[in-house]
């Protein structure tokens, strides 16, 4: 059921907010939380306005993870670079040392 409460938002005992923010959508948990008395219920019968059609309602779809980007999982090349950082100083200083003592024996 729908119903327009617009003129009744001043005059409903549990204030405006608690309508407002249950406007757009099914408020039919929040009514019965709050146990509405018969009267209320009665009440509320007069400010309907129709029925909702459901072949309008959208369908209730399941959720989807949305897909991982495809990393790269070949690690060939990162572990090439781990292994070059290491080795290209050690050669720099393997040439230094051998420099060094060449030009020393000379
Ligand atoms: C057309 C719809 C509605 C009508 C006619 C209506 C009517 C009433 C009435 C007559 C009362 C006084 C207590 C009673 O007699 O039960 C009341 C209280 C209250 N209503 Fe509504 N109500 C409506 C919708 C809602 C909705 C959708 C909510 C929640 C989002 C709500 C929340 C409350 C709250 C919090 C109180 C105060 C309860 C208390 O202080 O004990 N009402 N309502």
């Amino acid at each position: 059921m729908v119903y327009d409460v617009t003129k009744f938002m001043e005059d409903h005992p549990g204030g405006d907010e608690v309508l407002l923010s249950s406007t757009g959508q099914d408020a039919t948990d929040d009514f019965e939380d709050v146990g509405h008395s018969d009267s209320a219920r009665e009440m509320m019968a007069g400010y309907c306005i129709g029925d909702i059609d459901a072949s309008t309602v959208p369908k209730k779809t399941k959720y989807k993870a949305p897909q991982q980007p495809h990393y790269n999982q070949d690690k060939t090349s990162e572990f090439i670079i781990k292994i070059l950082q290491f080795l290209v100083p050690l050669a720099i200083l393997g040439v230094a040392f051998g420099i060094r003592l060449y030009t020393k024996s000379t």
